[in-house]
């Protein structure tokens, strides 16, 4: 579903990926991994068209999109959640939700309401302006507003950072459903193991943007794996 082949992205003359191929099959949760700072989220901005290629393609659904705007790329089926759950904080839960559903021109209202249902959470916080929600309730919302989209792949990067641990264990459990029960395909930036290891079907380590290793969720466990994450 997403095949991303030889990929480089610099910031000026700071060169930060180097060569990375990454696939995400349909239906298939991908987790990529690594130490901090080694292009995880830089990887993302790429395949979303957040930040321009120096070199590589990436391809969803069969098609080039290497030079396709962000935008383009969502109506395409590809829902973005960035890192730092960040919302529009001088909007309310619910104009959060409705600016994001008229920004993909749908015409089909209920995926806002479709939306609510995964996270119910949020419908007694609709008139709340989003700046005064929790960080875990701004994480919901953030994936909520992606999910207004009617996205085919969710693209997450550390939903799950900096929030306090009730509220982690929800996520964990939406995203578990949206994959295992919607079929949604997934491309996940995650740093807790355990969370990977119980959901990733495959995985990608980074290090100083090159891909060290890759393999089935399974293999997580080992311990050479283990090392190449470890700080
Ligand atoms: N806007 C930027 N300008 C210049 N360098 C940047 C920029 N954003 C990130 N970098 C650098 O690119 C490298 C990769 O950063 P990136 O955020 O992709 O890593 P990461 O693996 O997601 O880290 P973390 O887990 O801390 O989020 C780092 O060395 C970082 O300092």
């Amino acid at each position: 579903m997403l095949e991303v082949t030889g990929l480089e992205v610099a910031y000026g003359r700071a060169q930060v990926l180097f060569g990375v191929d990454l696939a995400v099959p349909a239906g298939a949760l991908a987790c990529v991994m690594g130490r901090n700072g080694v292009g995880k989220t830089t990887l993302l901005n790429a395949v979303m068209g957040v930040l321009p290629t120096r070199a590589g393609t990436v391809r969803f659904e069969g098609r080039d999109i290497t030079k396709m705007p962000t935008h383009e790329r969502v109506r395409l089926g590809m829902g973005y959640v960035p890192q730092g759950h960040e919302t529009f904080g001088q909007l309310t839960v619910a104009e959060n939700l409705r600016v994001t559903w008229e920004a993909s021109g749908s015409k089909d209202r209920s995926v806002i309401d479709e939306a609510l249902d995964v996270f119910p959470r949020l419908r007694p916080l609709l008139k709340r302006r989003a700046g005064f929600l929790s960080g875990g309730q701004q994480q919901q919302l953030a994936i909520a507003r992606a999910l207004v989209t009617r996205p085919r792949m969710l693209i997450l990067d550390e939903p799950t950072e900096g929030i306090q641990p009730s509220i982690v264990t929800e996520i964990e459990d939406v995203i578990e459903h949206l994959h295992k029960e919607r079929g949604l395909a997934v491309l996940l930036v995650e740093q807790y193991l355990d969370f990977a290891m119980r959901l990733a079907d495959r995985f990608t380590v980074l290090d100083a943007g090159v891909v060290v290793h890759e393999g089935a969720g399974a293999e997580l466990a080992d311990e050479g794996v283990q090392r190449l994450l470890a700080v």
